[in-house]
């Protein structure tokens, strides 16, 4: 495996035991090959994430972000490669633990399932891998519910209907929801579309104590001045490729700007907190 391929996010070790010690990866991904009919949409693809960092998966419109967190979370299928989590290859879980071990906010979710149901209701379904075969109405699954309303400000819309919120209400919820399956690893496609500038430094706040308890995080973003703030590792995808990875500080630089968006920019420090602040400065000419 070559680094280029395997595009490495992490300073872990590569040994098969590493997933047993605090600092392994939680995901590990290789050679992951993913076509649409007979268009080849990720070609190769590898990396790792350390368990409680929060990853930024980045890249121009059609690069393939939303269709990698599709094939993580089983909604689509990998024709070759390999995607551990916690060590555990994830093609080989049942579709109920890997509901139960990874979840996907994604942007539009309105579809027939959340027809006519509320706030609570679509929340609550992100219990559903949880529950026994009957169902229920557990104690212990309404305080989850109620805590991920909570973690994102939405306890007070608990009951409106799900299909009558605002595109960045609705978002909150859909990140609640996917709180609620206690996951592993969080998947989520684009969580700040739609939020005003405050609700999305409150929810990139949000995933960064998750991480902190441990919670690994893996986010699209077209942001990149967000991915900046608040990833610890960068993951830029390009035609299905991954052409760059590692620490956010590594990957984001002008030279990746332009050569992958097409795109002048400088790289500041950002005054408090050192990390850093991408400004650009227009469109890189011959481009
Ligand atoms: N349902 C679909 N059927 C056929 N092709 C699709 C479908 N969804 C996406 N694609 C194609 O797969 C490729 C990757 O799309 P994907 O949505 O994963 O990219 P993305 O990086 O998330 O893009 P964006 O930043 O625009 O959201 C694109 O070429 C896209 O046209």
């Amino acid at each position: 495996m070559t680094d280029a391929s395997r595009g490495s996010a992490s300073e872990a070790s590569e040994s098969p035991e590493a997933s047993a010690l605090p600092e392994a990866s939680a995901l590990d991904l290789a050679h992951l090959r993913f076509a649409r009919r007979d268009r080849l949409v990720l070609d190769d693809v590898g990396l790792e994430l350390p368990r409680g960092s929060v990853g930024a998966l980045v890249g121009p419109n059609g690069a393939g972000k939303s269709s990698m967190l599709h094939v993580l979370a089983g909604v689509e299928h990998a024709e070759a490669g390999t995607a551990l989590l916690g060590g555990d290859d994830l093609a080989a879980l049942r579709r109920r633990e890997r509901a139960r071990r990874i979840a996907l906010a994604e942007q539009e979710t309105r579809d027939a399932r959340t027809q006519g149901l509320t706030v609570a209701d679509v929340v609550a379904l992100g219990r559903i891998p949880h529950q026994g075969a009957w169902g229920g109405d557990r104690a212990e699954d309404r305080e989850v519910v109620a805590r991920s309303l909570d973690a994102v400000d939405a306890s007070a819309f608990a009951a409106r209907g799900y299909d009558e919120l605002s595109g960045g209400e609705r978002q909150r919820v859909n990140l609640a929801r996917a709180l609620a399956q206690e996951p592993e690893l969080l998947l989520l496609d684009e969580p700040t579309n739609h939020l005003d500038v405050r609700a999305q430094l409150v929810t990139l706040d949000l995933l960064r104590r998750l991480s902190a308890d441990g919670l690994t995080v893996l986010a699209a973003l077209h942001d990149l001045g967000l991915a900046a703030s608040y990833a610890d590792h960068v993951v830029v995808l390009a035609e299905g490729r991954v052409v760059a990875a590692g620490s956010t500080d590594e990957v984001l630089t002008p030279s990746l700007v332009r050569d992958v968006w097409g795109v002048d920019a400088e790289v500041s420090r950002h005054p408090r907190t050192g990390r850093p602040v991408v400004h650009y400065l227009g469109i890189a000419e011959g481009d």
